[in-house]
């Protein structure tokens, strides 16, 4: 990192808060959102959702609770109908002046619970989304009921068990395979893995998306979980009150979030107090380039937790105050030091959390040396 004496500027100049494109990942359309608006009463849910999504990519919706991620799943579905705006499948509007109804859109639903029915055997659940003029005669269901469920990773011995004799991860993978069973053209996920544990939803989580991939089916899948939306998908798309405030790849809406609330919700950020002149932002962290600056002046920058590294030696420096301990890293939380108030090297004094493999490294009072890998991110000021 290179370290730089600031110089005067004059007054900042800030642009209005930077809200990222709203793209589509290809230009092969399946599915396509316009200006969606739905109220509840009077409470307005959506605000105007315009989404595009590229035949078989995936596509992760996350946001805060309450934010009407699953609104705009139903809505996808065909459960309710937009107030304004229109939804169109493969060029075909669904939605909007036209209505095509939820059962004759080849779109496939799993819900949280996964919903399977009770009274049914594993083989009736999944037989239930045949199409019954193709498959006639038990064989012929039989032999597919156990294709889908191969394409879930179990097998023939599951047919006649009910869903309370099995796990969730497995009531899951049934759902799935229900799901499939119609050969939809759009798959929509709402929180489908929350209620498995950790290990069991990774795992769920990979089955699921590698057979939604070899069936090349457009997906959409609603999470809380920001990893798991950064790892499945090709494409996220971030909801906040109603709007979508940012889609991008996965990478791009980590590493470059549109706004302070984006980077914030995606993962850990360290923001600071800083001020930017051309392209390096000077900070208590130093002069720490920036891609793309928004503004000039009074900004604040934005470095994910793991761009902050412990070095053999630095000008920068700061007191470990206390560490968390997570197994393969520690959270180590470090007081910068306070300096004269300088109106071009903003802050002092601020309280960060890194991230550091070898917990013997942090040890409380210990002073570190620190310096920064790679680009920060600036927001205009408050
Ligand atoms: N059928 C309905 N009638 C009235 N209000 C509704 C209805 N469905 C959703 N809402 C309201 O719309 C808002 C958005 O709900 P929605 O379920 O879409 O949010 P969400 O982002 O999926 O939340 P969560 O992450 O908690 O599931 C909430 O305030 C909810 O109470």
């Amino acid at each position: 990192m290179t370290e730089q004496t600031p110089t005067p500027l004059g007054e900042a100049r800030l642009p209005e808060p930077r809200i990222a494109p709203q793209i589509a990942l290809t230009a092969d359309h399946h599915l396509d959102i316009e200006g969606v608006t739905k109220n509840f009463g009077h409470q307005q849910v959506l605000k105007g959702i315009n989404l595009s999504v590229g035949r078989g990519a995936t596509t992760a919706i996350v946001g805060p609770s309450g934010s009407g991620k699953t609104t705009l799943l139903r809505l996808i579905a065909g459960f309710e109908r937009p107030d304004t705006g229109r939804i169109l499948m493969d060029g075909r509007e669904v939605a909007g002046e036209t209505w095509v109804p939820a059962h004759k859109r080849n779109i496939g639903y799993v819900a949280q619970d996964g919903a399977l029915f009770p009274h049914l055997s594993v083989g009736q659940n999944v037989a239930f989304g045949l199409d019954r003029d193709r498959f006639r005669g038990r064989k012929a269901v039989t032999e597919r009921v156990v294709d889908l469920l191969d394409m879930v990773a179990l097998d023939g011995s599951y047919l006649k068990r009910r869903p309370h004799e099995l796990s969730g991860g497995q009531q899951q993978r049934i759902a799935l395979a229900r799901a499939m069973a119609c050969e939809p053209d759009v798959m929509l996920l709402d929180e489908p893995f929350s209620a498995l544990d950790a290990g069991l939803r990774v795992a769920t989580r990979r089955a699921i998306g590698k057979v939604l991939h070899d069936a090349q089916v457009t997906t959409i899948l609603v999470t809380h979980d920001q990893a798991e939306a950064l790892s499945f998908a090709d494409q996220v798309a971030v909801m906040r009150g109603g709007k979508l405030a940012q889609i991008g790849n996965p990478f791009v809406v980590y590493t470059r979030p549109a706004d302070r609330a984006t980077a914030e919700f995606l993962g850990d950020a360290v923001i600071l107090d800083a001020w930017l002149e051309g392209s390096l932002a000077m900070c208590s962290l130093g002069a720490v380039p920036v891609r793309r600056p928004p503004a000039q002046g009074r900004v604040q920058i934005m470095l994910r937790p793991e761009q902050i590294r412990i070095a053999e030696e630095s000008r920068i420096h700061g007191t470990v105050l206390d560490w968390d301990y997570f197994g393969p890293e520690s959270s180590v939380r470090i007081k910068l030091p306070e300096r004269p108030a300088d109106p071009r090297v903003p802050g002092g004094g601020e309280v960060i959390t890194i991230r550091h493999w070898n917990a013997a490294m942090a040890r409380a009072g210990m002073d570190l040396a620190l310096k920064v890998i790679g680009e920060g991110v600036a927001f205009p000021a408050d």
